[in-house]
């Protein structure tokens, strides 16, 4: 099988924050690849470096954080002038320009303003936040088109009323001269989607996108994302708690712990034959429809350290089921490849690392 296209290559990321009391290693070593055209989401606990990851691949970061390592190697490029534009099935062979490293960009650069938006758009959790509350979704809406593509104010608010209509806004041209504290929640974050959607981008990065919003119109919302991935071919980045989401959304899953990913894999290959701890223990907390048998749900002892408390060795240790002592609390846990776009970073998977701390794999597995 062809390896996917890789759009975006997260090469050992650091983001950390200078406080007067230490540094906080929120991101600490981040590796992952985001694949053209596929869902991937990104899960743990909260307080894991989750958004900051996101935040920054835009560079959205403020001091006293800031970028202090690694790689952000975005291959993707401006649709030029698309909006929700549909995905043309022949179109395999867009021509890949160079790879740029967006870590190294000047974050108020041009070319970055130029990615931002066009290229890579973001969803955040609360959208009535994400809004300004002084000019009206048609405002706002016209003038996120018009930073990127050339039209005059009539045809940006032409595409802005298709877009509304296109994100499941009813009377679009009413919404336009709303301010956002006229509207629902819902109907905040279908602006916000909107104005994302505005230019065409190749990745959406959605941070908790429904978190903020109620059950029935979480599920509208994730479903809008769904049907609008499939019309675009984008490739979207999901920050969630919800393993539900995950399982419905996702191609691939991203688990991160304490500003690490422990383990990326196909969703399916993930949820059902997880290969690192924290995954394993992740998945035993949610509920399982349809076993017939009312089970208490486990819960992962413990807490996530703060980053300023990271422990030696491996992090998820101190929690962990499977740990062994000397090992786990003294060695960092190497990423091991497990398959094609399998990885998962635990000494488990080492057995010469294993045997030279005198531990066989048989007596792990008894342990265990
Ligand atoms: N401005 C800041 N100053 C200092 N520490 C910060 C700052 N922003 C985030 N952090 C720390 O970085 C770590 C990672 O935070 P982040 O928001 O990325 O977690 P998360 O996994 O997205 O959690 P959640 O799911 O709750 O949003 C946390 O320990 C947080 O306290």
């Amino acid at each position: 099988m062809s390896q996917p296209e890789i759009l975006l290559e997260i090469k050992d990321l650091k983001t950390h924050f200078f406080l007067h009391e230490g540094i906080v290693r929120a991101v600490d070593g981040v590796n992952l690849t985001v694949p053209a055209g596929k869902t991937i989401c990104v899960v743990g606990e909260s307080g894991c470096g989750k958004s900051i990851m996101a935040r920054s691949i835009l560079r959205l970061i403020e001091r006293p954080g800031r970028i202090v390592g690694g790689e952000l190697l975005w291959s993707g490029q401006s649709r030029g002038g698309g909006t929700v534009e549909q995905r043309n099935p022949d179109d395999q062979g867009a021509k890949r320009p160079g790879t740029v490293d967006l870590a190294t960009l000047d974050a108020s650069s041009e070319e970055l303003r130029n990615i931002r938006g066009a290229q890579i758009a973001m969803v955040f959790q609360e959208p009535m936040a994400s809004l300004s509350p002084m000019y009206t979704v048609g405002n706002q809406l016209t003038e996120a088109i018009r930073l990127h593509l050339p039209m005059s104010p009539r045809e940006a608010r032409q595409r802005g009323l298709q877009l509304l209509e296109h994100v499941g806004i009813p009377r679009a041209s009413r919404i336009m001269e709303s301010y956002p504290f006229q509207l629902s929640g819902g109907m905040c974050q279908r602006v916000m989607i909107a104005i994302a959607l505005s230019c065409g981008p190749q990745l959406l990065i959605a941070d908790e996108p429904t978190t903020a919003l109620d059950v029935t119109t979480q599920a509208r919302i994730i479903d809008l994302l769904r049907d609008l991935q499939d019309e675009t071919g984008m490739a979207m980045m999901f920050i969630t708690h919800d393993l539900g989401v995950v399982a419905e959304v996702a191609d691939e899953v991203v688990v991160m712990y304490l500003g690490t990913v422990v383990e990326q894999g196909n969703v399916d290959d993930l949820f059902h034959d997880p290969q690192h701890p924290y995954t394993k223990a992740l998945l035993r907390s949610i509920p399982k429809m349809g076993s017939g048998r009312r089970e208490a749900l486990a819960t992962i002892r413990g807490q996530v350290p703060h980053p300023q408390n990271r422990p030696a060795g491996c992090p998820f240790h101190p929690r962990c089921d499977y740990a062994m002592p000397g090992l786990c609390d003294q060695v960092e846990p190497p990423l091991v490849k497990l398959g094609p776009r399998r990885v998962s970073r635990c000494v488990l998977h080492d057995r010469a690392l294993m045997a030279s701390h005198g531990v066989s794999a048989t007596e792990q597995k008894e342990d265990a």
